[in-house]
């Protein structure tokens, strides 16, 4: 175990009575499971729904201590993280306070023994910076106080691993919360994302905690925790909101089904469960009734990459066009074109001698049902003609007059009915493509009863049709969005969105570094910030990348250097080894300096995710083959994956985004595949941006990539 204290005594006497605080409160923590897990259930668990009212609350008896026992259970390994003394204002000495991951209760005497992390006053020590003086709000007001100690505690599988008291009131206070940091920073990771509870930073705080109804935007460098803010925000507002707040009106979106995979570990960490974790494709092909199946996109991903990405192509222009606002604009042309045209202009004569005038009906449609989505109101109204048809031969006395009657009235009803011009999502979309993108839309042949192949750019003008005809379906509205990667989202998209959320409170991330799908998302965060209502949106900068080592940011800032507009990372103080350009004369030399570095990096035993980032998915594949032919344990990740494993993998760079390895090494890095624009040295800033704490470079010595010339400059 280590310590850091001014004595070795003090450092004793810490550790002692922290150990013996840990000791208490695993004990009681012991205690109280047994306790509650052999208290008899009021509501006996069957397959039966509660009949009464007693039964009712006999179930939320028995949930209430069931979820105690989850949050006891899960605080066994590590109660608490944190140990906050304050004295409130007119309090004699100051309170003791445990923050941990779930709050915990002595239920015999209403004590509490841990403070749940997102508790108003735990704030205080998140956004604690040295001073005395600290104030929180609580329900009932601003609460102002006296910090006496803020003492960071790392305790893992229930043993108490290291102390740090990062600030005591009266002595001279470091810079030990950094150390603390760092201590978690240098932690082995696995393949997935975890939650970062201990060491929220207060910049990141101030995001977490920011009010529900906002839609906020961050804009955060490489590595500087958005996605893992984001998770823990999602958390706050369920823990501070839980009276209007259910999870399973809180949606995450993110930019691949792999992406899905590699954040799942984080919500359920922080004890919450059932928020919609999705895709845009996947929320949309769902709401569409999965009319429409995608064609794979992988191919043509690739060809953006290899073609220079070059938005003013044909092809990527439209892509660019079909996310405008511009063009939801022509949508709801369309729209309103279809609605002027929806109702006949005819009058309804069931039989000879009785009709409907066309101008009812169309009063029907544009004034009594005006309320009602397209779709749903032309239904209305062609049920209420019915109707009206109905009680006219009633009317009619004699009845075998009204058999012959009903006969001749429901062949006139249904020759009314096809008068009426048939609505539906991609009928209208096609009529409405302009000719010059006709081609756009997807060629492929398909059989009969098959379904529909689209474009995913398609998608939102589709779902946006599907929403005017029918409206959003009760059980599909969002309380809470979260969108992760948003510089790849078109405007289009979050318009959509926008539409399921009845309120203004989303959470929008990304980078403007990171915008390697230029044809699709956003130049500016203006672009989406003007979707919500101005006082709304709440505007957040993250500029310390915590994920790399100092040299590993230094070098990805180097690849960007050129374009100073694009926003630069400030690396936090973790230094690592130096980055490792390796030059090659040829793909023999290369390959020969590919397998040492793999081989070194895994003999060191340490680096658990090792990636291998190329170019191009043909050159990932070459390079998957050279690994397992030579007897390493290499996945190839491609576009369409969904899980994502750890371990080593070999894949194309820009399927590396969101993600983070260990180690990561970065293959022909050369003119050719790196040549020196915008766009590419975006790419090669995300490639070197995902590694943790060993970064290799391979680059042509004939031909380095222009992108190099910086960190090639300074190695002489
Ligand atoms: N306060 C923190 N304490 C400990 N670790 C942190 C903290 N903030 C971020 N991290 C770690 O930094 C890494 C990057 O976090 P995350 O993936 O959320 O960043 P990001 O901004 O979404 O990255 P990118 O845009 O590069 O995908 C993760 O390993 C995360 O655990």
């Amino acid at each position: 175990m280590e310590t850091e204290s001014a004595t070795t005594s003090a450092t004793d006497q810490l550790i002692q009575e922290e150990a013996s605080k840990l000791k208490e409160t695993l004990a009681w923590i012991d205690q109280s499971l047994k306790r509650l897990e052999n208290i008899p259930r009021e509501f006996p668990n069957d397959e039966r729904e509660p009949q009464t009212a007693d039964e009712v609350a006999a179930q939320a008896v028995d949930r209430l201590r069931d979820e105690r026992i989850d949050a006891l259970r899960r605080s066994t390994q590590e109660p608490y993280f944190g140990r906050l003394d304050f004295q409130t204002d007119g309090q004699v000495e100051p309170e003791i306070w445990y923050i941990g991951k779930r709050g915990l209760q002595d239920d015999t005497d209403g004590t509490i023994r841990v403070l749940d992390w997102r508790a108003p006053a735990a704030s205080i020590f998140y956004a604690h910076a040295g001073q005395d003086r600290a104030t929180y709000q609580a329900p009932d007001g601003e609460i102002s106080g006296t910090v006496w100690r803020k003492r960071n505690l790392a305790i893992r599988r229930g043993q108490l691993e290291r102390v740090v008291d990062s600030f005591v009131r009266g002595e001279q206070n470091g810079q030990v919360t950094d150390e603390f940091l760092l201590y978690r920073l240098q932690e082995g990771k696995d393949n997935r994302l975890r939650d970062i509870v201990a060491t929220i930073q207060a910049e990141q705080d101030t995001i977490i905690r920011a009010e529900k109804n906002r839609a906020i935007f961050i804009q955060g460098v490489a590595g500087s925790g958005k996605t893992t803010v984001a998770l823990h925000r999602l958390a706050y507002l369920l823990y501070q909101h839980s009276e209007q707040l259910k999870a399973e009106k809180m949606a995450i979106f993110a930019p691949h089904p792999m992406f899905m995979e590699y954040i799942s570990e984080v919500l359920p960490e922080l004890g919450v469960g059932g928020v919609l974790q999705t895709t845009f494709s996947e929320f949309a092909l769902r709401e569409l009734d999965y009319r429409f199946k995608l064609i794979p996109e992988g191919q043509r991903v690739q060809r953006w990459f290899e073609t220079g990405m070059d938005s003013a192509s044909r092809e990527f222009a439209t892509i660019y066009a079909k996310g405008r606002l511009a063009w939801l604009k022509r949508l709801q042309q369309a729209v309103s074109e279809a609605e002027q045209m929806s109702v006949p202009d005819v009058t309804f004569t069931p039989w000879p001698g009785v009709q409907l005038e066309a101008h009812w009906i169309r009063k029907w449609f544009t004034e009594d049902y005006r309320h009602y989505a397209l779709a749903v109101r032309v239904m209305r109204v062609q049920a209420r003609v019915k109707r009206w048809m109905d009680m006219e031969y009633k009317r009619v006395q004699a009845e075998d007059r009204q058999k012959k009657l009903k006969k001749a009235a429901n062949t006139a009803y249904q020759s009314y009915l096809k008068l009426w011009p048939a609505l539906d999502e991609w009928t209208m979309y096609q009529n409405l493509m302009p000719e010059a993108w006709q081609q756009s839309l997807s060629q492929v042949k398909r059989k009969r009863g098959e379904r529909i192949y689209i474009w995913p750019e398609d998608l939102a003008s589709l779902l946006y049709l599907r929403l005017v005809l029918y409206g959003v379906q009760p059980d599909a509205k969002l309380q809470h969005v979260v969108i992760d990667e948003a510089q790849d989202f078109s405007p289009l998209q979050l318009a959509i969105l926008r539409f399921y959320c009845q309120t203004d409170s989303f959470t929008i991330l990304g980078d403007l570094a990171q915008s390697i799908y230029s044809y699709s998302g956003v130049q500016n965060w203006e672009e989406l910030s003007g979707l919500f209502s101005e006082e709304s949106v709440q505007n957040f900068q993250l500029q310390v990348s915590y994920r790399s080592t100092q040299e590993i940011v230094e070098f990805a800032k180097s690849a960007i250097a050129a374009y100073p507009h694009l926003p630069l990372p400030v690396p936090v103080y973790r230094s690592g080894e130096a980055v490792n350009l390796l030059h090659y004369t040829d793909q023999t030399a290369q390959q020969k300096e590919l397998l040492k570095c793999i081989d070194s990096w895994q003999s060191e035993g340490r680096m658990h995710s090792i990636a291998v980032l190329c170019p191009n998915e043909e050159l990932a594949q070459h390079y998957a083959d050279l690994l397992q032919s030579t007897g390493y344990k290499a996945t190839q990740v491609t576009w369409d994956q969904r899980e994502f494993s750890g371990g080593l993998s070999v894949m194309p760079a820009y399927l590396a985004k969101g993600l983070e390895f260990d180690a990561v090494l970065l293959t022909d890095v050369s003119q050719h595949f790196y040549p020196g624009n915008e766009s590419y040295a975006k790419l090669l800033y995300v490639a070197s941006t995902r590694a943790l704490h060993r970064l290799a470079v391979l680059y042509s010595e004939r031909e380095p990539s222009p992108l190099l010339s910086q960190a090639l400059h300074s190695l002489d």
